[in-house]
């Protein structure tokens, strides 16, 4: 039976005048299966108290960006949160309590906030990726399959290419693939991550897997994972050509998350390449 309009899933975004909240808002309201029920920003956001699509810079849309996320969160069915970590466990404490889908594309997570996602996951299905491309997830599997196929004759590392606005490095995706690398590889990433190079560092260790940070002008996310031998070069590459390709993801996300238990989950369940 078609869903009317009010049965569809209803989605909060937080973190709405952000580059990504813009992008999550808009394509949430171009999905004929979705509603968008709530805009939230920060207090103290110029944002609060105005309507979003005029905020967006075009017509009215009839929903006020608002601080109160116990409010907005009370109403929906699934948020999409593309924040900053201190903002992103509060959300995952909150959807826990109103049982609601948590779509977290937050990077920079430090281990103690990844713990209390987990916490939250008791009680709500929270769906985790530090980049939610198709395009990267199934890097994620190539990188897993080379670093298998290969001896530590290659020496792995990971650069990635953002925008200046950045915060955090190394990016959610070079950690991914990172972890990829590792677990083709059979060692675990924390024992064997170089993350950062300055002076004079010493030979690099075989076995070790390195990573670069480049940051400039209005780069969207580019990652290359390359395997150097002295006689030969694998380079995989993932280009992001504009950032719908990580608010279609998320999207995909929250309504995958439907009716799942509660739980912690990542891109590979939602576009079903675990193996
Ligand atoms: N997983 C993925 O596929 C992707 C992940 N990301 C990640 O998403 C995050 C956001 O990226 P981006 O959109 O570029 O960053 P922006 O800085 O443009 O957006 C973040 C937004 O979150 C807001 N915010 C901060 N704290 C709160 C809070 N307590 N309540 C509500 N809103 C809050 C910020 O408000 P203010 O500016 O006023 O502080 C800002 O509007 C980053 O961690 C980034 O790495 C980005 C792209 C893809
Ligand atoms: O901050 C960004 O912009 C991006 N962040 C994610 C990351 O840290 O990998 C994903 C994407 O590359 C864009």
């Amino acid at each position: 039976m078609a869903e009317t309009g009010s049965q569809l899933p209803g989605i909060v975004v937080t973190g709405a005048s952000g580059r990504m909240g813009q992008m999550l808002a808009r394509s949430v309201l171009d999905n004929p299966a979705t509603r968008l029920v709530g805009a939230v920003e920060r207090s103290g956001s110029d944002w609060i108290g105005r309507d979003l699509g005029a905020a967006m810079g075009g017509s009215a849309l009839g929903i006020t960006v608002t601080d109160d996320a116990e409010a907005a969160f009370a109403g929906a069915d699934a948020a999409i949160d593309f924040t900053a970590p201190a903002a992103t466990v509060d959300f995952a404490d909150l959807a826990a309590r109103h049982g609601l889908v948590h779509v977290i594309g937050t990077t920079g997570l430090a281990p103690e906030d990844i713990a209390r996602i987990a916490t939250a996951a008791k009680q709500t299905a929270i769906i985790r990726a530090g980049n939610m491309s198709l395009g990267v997830n199934l890097l994620t599997q190539l990188t897993r399959k080379v670093a298998q196929a290969l001896d530590e004759d290659f020496d792995i590392e990971i650069v990635e290419y953002h925008h200046n606005r950045k915060v955090d490095a190394p990016s959610g995706t070079a950690l991914m693939l990172g972890e990829a690398a590792a677990e083709g590889r059979e060692v675990s990433l924390e024992g064997v991550a170089d993350r950062g190079r300055d002076g004079i560092t010493g030979a690099r260790e075989r076995g070790h897997i390195g990573f670069a940070a480049i940051r400039g002008g209005g780069i969207i996310g580019e990652h290359d994972v390359l395997f150097a031998s002295q006689s030969e070069r694998i380079i995989l590459r993932h280009v992001a050509e504009d950032r719908t390709v990580f608010a279609k993801g998320a999207l995909k996300a929250a309504l995958w998350g439907q009716g799942k238990a509660p739980g912690e989950y990542d891109m590979l369940d939602v576009l079903g390449l675990n193996d």
